[in-house]
């Protein structure tokens, strides 16, 4: 049996620079793995896929990302055996934080290993990009640009860890419904990504909170203005920033200290009813 972990992302930023022949978007964004994971047990099996799941009311059937990656990976190699997989999660499902693209790659990485394939981070991501656009990133890790639909990756230097407070509103939102609302309405502000690429590599923590921005936020806050509420709030409590991640609804908030992070989750516990994280920005996966 092994035990693999898959951390969850936020986006520092969010562009669209276009639509593609395929329906897909053009994006250019920068990438950041959290300390925030789930856990995939595995074990060989001479049977089929086997997938159980802490969370009842999430389907443990084969439209889940994790059983998709081992029928992928059994399907590719024909491979005559299978996997029994038990999958805890602590990544809310639908929030931005790419939940189901982690299981996604920490199953290609665990069918690898228990299979001795030894297949190269090139393959398994050219794998995990048919599954879903945010896959490569999540079997790399750190901070990346990412562009094309998402797959394409630039490895930048990991920014200095730094402490996260995420508030995750009691709503889902659909990637999908995101990027369709944005083709009928656009963004007022773009992010600078080449300037936050910048002040990465110079490790300034403060100047990359000061260059947030996600294209996709004022969609999603349109419908839910919980989200500007909750950006206001971690504001008013000292967060270096505070944006919406990925196609939303969680929002995240940029701490200077624990204590700051751990006073901005304090008030959204106690003035809120979001499921309310407080973790630190982490590097590679090793
Ligand atoms: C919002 C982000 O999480 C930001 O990191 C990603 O762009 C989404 O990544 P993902 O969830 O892995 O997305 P996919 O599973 O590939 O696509 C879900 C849906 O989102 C839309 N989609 C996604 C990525 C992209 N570059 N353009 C799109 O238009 C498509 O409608 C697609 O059907
Ligand atoms: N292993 C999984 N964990 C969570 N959701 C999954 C999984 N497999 C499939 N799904 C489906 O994917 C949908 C999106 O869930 P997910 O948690 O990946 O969203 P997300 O964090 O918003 O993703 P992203 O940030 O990549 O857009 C869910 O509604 C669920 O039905």
């Amino acid at each position: 049996m092994i035990k693999v972990e898959g951390n969850a992302k936020i986006n520092l930023t969010l562009d669209i620079l276009g639509k593609r022949p395929d329906g897909y978007h053009e994006v250019a964004m920068v990438m950041q793995s959290i300390g925030l994971s789930d856990t995939v047990e595995m074990e060989k099996t001479d049977g089929p896929i086997e997938l159980t799941i802490n969370v009842p009311w999430l389907k443990a059937d084969e439209k889940n990302l994790a059983w998709r990656a081992a029928a992928l990976i059994k399907e590719e190699y024909k491979l005559a055996g299978g996997v029994r997989m038990k999958l805890t999660k602590r990544i809310p499902v639908a929030a931005g934080l790419a939940g189901g693209s982690t299981d996604a790659a920490a199953v290609l990485r665990g069918m690898n290993e228990l299979y001795a394939l030894e297949l190269s981070e090139e393959r398994l991501c050219e794998l995990g990009a048919r599954l879903g656009s945010d896959i490569p990133f999540c079997l790399l890790g750190g901070t990346m640009l990412s562009t094309g639909r998402g797959e394409v990756l630039k490895r930048l230097p990991d920014l200095p860890a730094t402490w996260v407070v995420l508030a995750k509103p009691r709503i889902s939102v659909s990637t999908a419904w995101a990027y369709q609302n944005y083709d009928e309405q656009g963004a007022k502000d773009h992010p600078d990504n080449e300037r936050i690429q910048q002040e990465i590599a110079r490790g300034d923590r403060k100047a990359v909170a000061g260059l947030l921005c996600n294209v996709l936020e004022s969609v999603t806050i349109k419908k839910y203005d919980v989200i500007s509420q909750y950006k206001q709030m971690m504001m008013q409590q000292g967060a270096m920033a505070s944006m919406m991640s990925g196609s939303g609804p969680t929002v995240f908030g940029l701490a200077e200290s624990k204590e700051t992070a751990d006073r901005i989750a304090t008030h959204m516990r106690e003035h809120t009813d979001a499921y309310v994280y407080v973790i630190r920005t982490t590097g590679k996966v090793q």
